[in-house]
């Protein structure tokens, strides 16, 4: 039974304005075609799972979306407006990263990490602050550390707080179960798609971890050869990757 397929049957492809629209996207290093044609969506509300092998370009996918990596092709449109490719102007138009190795400032404590999600101008109580203190109370517990001192779990709660908090139209996660436990890692992605759904954030997650990505995200791809497929089934996994 075929694992995988095309991204064109997914109805919503190409039509969709509303939240996140990758088009045709394409990134080159040195030449080299690490992201050749990427179409997928992410709407608003919806947590979206994006899988592939080491070195497919997930990574990649991400940053482009964020401005930190150069797009060569394709358009990345957010609500039907394009995104620009400066970072701060991408997360000025409400897009919201989690990069891999968490990007979390050792020095500053987690509150002062946190804060550094506002970049948008949001009236306080438009913050997810509220609800984020009650899906993560070890951050709380922890508001006045030095970020440095944390756990790797425990600094992952802090980035995908910070992310959170200036309630983005469109949130990325890369790795997002790096360093966290199985109970916390299930917390952490419960509340990730719940207060994606209650405030209509658009969550695009990167994980090795493809089975928790089938089982809490709506929908996951398959990212190889610089392009993605709609990956739904589940039970065949190792395929999927060594095809
Ligand atoms: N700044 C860069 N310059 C040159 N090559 C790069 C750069 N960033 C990434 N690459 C290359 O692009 C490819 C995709 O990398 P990327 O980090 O996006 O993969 P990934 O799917 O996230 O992998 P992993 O699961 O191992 O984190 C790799 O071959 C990598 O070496």
């Amino acid at each position: 039974m075929s694992t995988v397929k095309d991204v064109k049957e997914q109805p919503t492809a190409g039509r969709t304005t509303a939240g996140l629209r990758i088009e045709d996207l394409h990134v080159r290093f040195s030449g080299a075609r690490v992201i050749d044609g990427l179409s997928l969506t992410v709407a608003p509300g919806e947590i979206v799972g994006l899988a592939g092998r080491n070195g497919a370009g997930k990574t990649t996918t991400l940053r482009a979306v964020s401005g930190l990596a150069a797009r060569s092709g394709g358009t990345v449109e957010l609500d039907g407006v394009r995104l620009p490719s400066r970072p701060e102007a991408v997360a000025r138009a409400g897009v919201a990263h989690v990069p891999e190795g968490r990007g979390i400032f050792a020095d500053l404590t987690v509150e002062e990490n946190i804060r550094l999600g506002l970049v948008r101008k949001v009236p306080a109580e438009q913050t997810l602050r509220g609800a984020l203190e009650e899906a993560f109370p070890a951050v709380v517990r922890l508001r006045g550390q030095k970020a440095g001192r944390l756990s790797g779990g425990e600094q992952q709660m802090v980035a995908l707080f910070r992310g959170l908090i200036g309630a983005p139209k469109v949130l990325l996660v890369d790795e997002m179960s790096l360093g966290l436990s199985p109970r916390a890692l299930l917390t952490a992605i419960e509340a990730l798609a719940a207060l994606g759904r209650a405030h209509d954030i658009g969550v695009l997650v990167v994980d090795q971890n493809s089975r928790m990505l089938h089982e809490h995200c709506d929908r996951v791809y398959l990212l190889g050869g610089g392009r993605v497929r709609l990956w739904d089934d589940a039970g065949d996994i190792a395929s999927a990757y060594f095809e």
